[in-house]
This record gives structure tokens, sequence and C-alpha cells, in this order.
């Protein structure tokens, strides 16, 4: 559970001229219990990363509270980490080791545990984005979805309660976006909270259970997809042209 309390996020460098400053997250408060299918969408610049860093301390809030499983993210950032896994916007920037095994294991080697608990993580993580048996294939050589893949498997590995992917289909083509779709969709059946940021909706408006739109760092939505769609337009956000066909539609 990630509770998210009046949180305020600020950055004092903003201004062109060097005054002033950019509020990015602008009072914000939301609960995200374990298990949902959230997606955080708006437009560029609308506050939406500030905001998912916030719930693992990689953002700190000017204001408000960010709480993860009843823990202040403040008081105790392991287990924030632990509880949020992250995977960001351009997974080749998060891969940190050559081949996919030892990419995968590196959360994990660095939680300190057992070799034999270490490979079951990794196993289950690589077959969890319908990778098995790639331990030794090497990073340079995999295609954009398989890193994107690798990188949740990543996150996986760290046995988080939620799983969160800043604009997760960037730069993928659209079987490889399908590909990561299915193994969301996939996770999610299976019990793991999904987070999913975006300003392009097209791909997980219909795995969502929840919509929350941001504007200028406010929350501008809050709702299931059927009722949100109405309001995403105004929000300067990329839709489907079918909405709500469980992440079938390929407009692209
Ligand atoms: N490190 C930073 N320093 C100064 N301003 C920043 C910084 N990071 C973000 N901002 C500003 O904060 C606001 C919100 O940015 P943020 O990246 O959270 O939005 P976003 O919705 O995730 O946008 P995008 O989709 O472009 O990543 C923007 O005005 C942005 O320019």
């Amino acid at each position: 559970m990630i509770d998210v309390d009046g949180v305020t996020c600020r950055y004092e460098s903003g201004g062109s001229d060097g005054s002033g400053g950019v509020t990015a997250v602008d009072d914000v408060s939301l609960a995200i219990p374990d298990g949902e299918f959230l997606v955080v969408a708006g437009a560029n610049g609308s506050g939406k990363t500030t905001l998912v860093r916030t719930f693992n301390g990689l953002a700190t809030p000017d204001a408000g509270t960010v709480t993860v499983n009843g823990t202040p993210v403040a008081a105790d950032l392991v287990a924030a980490r632990t509880a949020v896994g992250m995977v960001f916007q351009d997974p080749r920037d998060q891969l940190v080791a050559s081949t996919v095994g030892a990419d995968v294991a590196f959360g994990p080697e660095n939680l300190g545990l057992a070799h034999a608990e270490i490979d079951r993580r990794v196993a289950d993580a690589l077959a969890a984005v319908n990778m098995t048996g790639r331990e030794d294939d090497r990073v340079e050589t995999l295609s954009g979805g398989e890193r994107e893949r690798v990188a949740i498997a990543g996150a996986l590995a760290m046995h988080p309660d939620h799983l969160v992917l800043d604009e997760p289909f960037t730069g993928l083509d659209e079987p490889a976006r399908r590909s990561v779709v299915d193994r969301l969709r996939a996770l999610h059946r299976e019990g793991t909270s999904v987070i999913v940021v975006t300003h392009d909706l097209r791909d997980v408006l219909g795995l969502a259970d929840r919509v929350v739109g941001l504007s200028n760092g406010r929350v501008a939505v809050d709702a299931p997809p059927a009722d949100a769609l109405a309001e995403l337009p105004g929000l300067d956000v990329r839709v489907p042209a079918s909405p709500l066909a469980d992440g079938a539609d390929a407009d692209s």
C-alpha cells in the first residue's frame, strides 16, 4: 500500500533567468492499494515522474508525506526501495551488467541473499517476463523490448509489492510493445501491483483498474478507465482508438 498525503515537490532552478522555480507536484493525495493496476497519465512536464519517484525516496517532497506499507519513506529508504520497484524510462540506463542473468541478479546480490535464493529469484523473474533460459545472453545483443523485459525482471527479482514503470513503451516497436503489455497483464493477473507512468494510454488503458491524470502537478482525474476517458483528452494525452480493448489496440 502506498499512501501519498498532501505531497508537493518543487525544483528551485526552474526559471530560465535563475529566479523562481517549478512546482512539479502540487498537493497530491493518493492511496494505491496492493494489487491495483494504476496508470498515472499526463502531458510531458505534468509531474508524473517526480510524483512516482517520491514513492521510493528518489525524490523528496517539500511538503507532505509518502508512506509505504505503513512506514514513511523518509524513515526507511531501504524498505521503500524494496517494496517499490522502479523501471526507468530508458532501460539502457538501468541495465548494469553484461549478461542478462548477472543483471537480474544484481539487486538480490546487494540484498546479501544466499546463492540458491538468488538463482531462484533470477529464474522466476526471467520466467515472468518470458525470458527463461536467457541468463547467458549478452545485454548488448538484446532488442529494445527484451531490454525492457530484463529491466522489469531486475525489478521483480527484488520481490517488490509495487512495480512502477516510467514510460515503458518509449522507443519500442509494435511487437515489443505488445510483448511488454502481455507481460504486464500476466504479472497483474498473478497479483503484482503495477503502476505505469505514461502520456500515451494506447497500450495500457484497457489493463488499468484506475487512471490518475495529472495536470500541472495536480490530480485532475482519478477514476476507473471508463469514467476517466471523457476527461483524458483535456490532459493532452494519447488515448486508444478502441479505448477499453484490454490493451489490444494497435493503431500505430
Ligand atoms: N531536475 C529537475 N530540475 C528542474 N526542474 C525539473 C527537474 N525535473 C523535472 N523538472 C520540472 O518539473 C516539472 C515536472 O517534471 P516531471 O519530469 O516530473 O514531469 P513528467 O510528467 O514526468 O514529464 P515527462 O513525461 O516529460 O517526463 C516539469 O516542469 C519539469 O521541467
